[in-house]
């Protein structure tokens, strides 16, 4: 396989486009808000959200009906052309490359909206190939339009063959920005035997080993304790890896039982845990709990903030609470004091709840 020179990667791919950038900004992310553009009770919410949520994105793709695949292309716009996002991000979910609708969901967006575009999410990537095409296509429209920033690109993780490129997904253009986890599609692509949107399944699990009995024998039908095991630990893990090698972010992505939203906010905290920044929120009510979940808490910013004083030059080993801290866990402080000042700087609660915590002396 032909690799681009490492002087080429960051020419713009069509004359006349914007170079392409070199490092991806870490703007919060915790929820990515998903609305149908061609719902006009839902639409209408919008404006209303912007300032509540880091990033409302207009889904093209599954969701929306075939009979309204225009009609949210087009309100999406409207919308955009219409609304003053302010610190929100906007997004769109285009239609998969194979579909009859995303040339003309690139041809429209690009030129009538790509000002405001943040980030375009490309469904069901299956390798490299998919992110040139896409790349290729901005660049062109890009230039054409004139537009001085280049649009990013995220792709979803929702094939077995893409799970299988990952890294190399991650890797094939500078503008790629991050990744999502689409356990729906991706669970139907392995032919795994659920039938949810995301979310664990309670026939998924490891049973205690049987007492035994007087005789020593095994009694499998005694009471014994079942742990649910997770569904996705193995390609959220490797998600992350991907992205963390290639600087961009990796997120969780749908949680389909709006309903169950403890349940949810396990699936978004063992992504948080894991290295995700984010997640996807398909109703209002799970935006609070992403933004609660995607934030460090008060506790372990008030840890990592004793840590970090108590560590000096960052050299050496210190107890503290009876535990051994030293270069490695003063890395790992620094990573949540870092997420808790970007977040501070466009969340006011939060910036007072971590401006309470009585900071150490160095
Ligand atoms: C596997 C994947 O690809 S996942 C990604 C694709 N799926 C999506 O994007 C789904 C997006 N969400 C939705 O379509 C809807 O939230 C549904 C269908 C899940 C539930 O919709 P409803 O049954 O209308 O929910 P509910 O009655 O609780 O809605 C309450 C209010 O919130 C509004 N609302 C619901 N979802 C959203 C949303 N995503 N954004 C803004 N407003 C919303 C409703 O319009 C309703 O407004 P109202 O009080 O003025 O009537
Ligand atoms: O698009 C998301 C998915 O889970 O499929
Ligand atoms: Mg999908």
């Amino acid at each position: 396989m032909s690799h681009k020179s490492a002087k080429d990667f960051f020419r713009p791919l069509a004359v006349g486009a914007p170079a392409p950038p070199r490092e991806i900004p870490a703007r919060p992310s915790r929820a990515i808000h998903f609305f149908d553009p061609s719902n006009e009770k839902m639409a209408a919410k919008i404006p209303a959200m912007v300032g509540t949520v880091d990033v409302l994105l207009g889904n093209l793709e599954d969701a929306v009906k075939a009979d309204n695949k225009v009609a949210a292309r087009e309100g999406l716009v409207r919308i955009a052309q219409s609304t003053d996002f302010g610190p929100t991000q906007l997004w769109t979910r285009i239609n998969s490359l194979d579909s009859p609708w995303v040339l003309d969901d690139l041809t429209t967006l690009v030129p009538a909206i790509g000002d405001k575009l943040d980030v375009i999410m490309v469904p069901k990537v299956q390798g490299a190939e998919d992110i040139h095409y896409v790349d290729r296509l901005l660049a062109q429209l890009e230039a054409k339009a004139g537009l001085t920033k280049p649009i990013l690109i995220h792709a979803i993780l929702e094939t077995a063959r893409g799970v299988a490129n990952v890294e190399e997904i991650c890797g094939a253009s500078p503008r790629m920005q991050g990744l999502s986890l689409g356990p729906a599609d991706l669970a139907a692509d392995r032919k795994m035997k659920t039938t949810r949107v995301g979310g664990g399944h309670p026939g998924y699990l490891v049973r205690q080993d049987p007492p035994k009995g007087d005789d020593g024998t095994a009694q499998i039908d005694a009471q014994r304790t079942v742990f649910q095991q997770d569904l996705w630990h193995y390609t959220i893990a490797k998600m992350v890896d991907a992205c963390a090698t290639h600087g961009i972010y990796p997120y969780y992505g749908p949680f389909g039982d709006i309903a169950d939203v403890v349940a949810c906010e396990d699936q978004f905290r063992n992504a948080f845990l894991l290295g995700c920044v984010g997640t996807w929120s398909l109703h209002p009510k799970q935006i609070a709990i992403a933004n609660r979940v995607f934030a460090p808490s008060v506790e372990d910013i008030a840890h990592a903030r004793r840590v970090v004083a108590a560590m000096g030059d960052g050299t050496g080993a210190v107890m503290i609470d009876g535990k051994m801290e030293d270069d490695a866990s003063l890395k790992q402080c620094l990573v949540l004091v870092e997420l808790a000042e970007q977040l501070a700087e466009i969340d006011p609660e939060l910036k007072a709840a971590y401006d309470a915590i009585e900071t150490p002396e160095a």
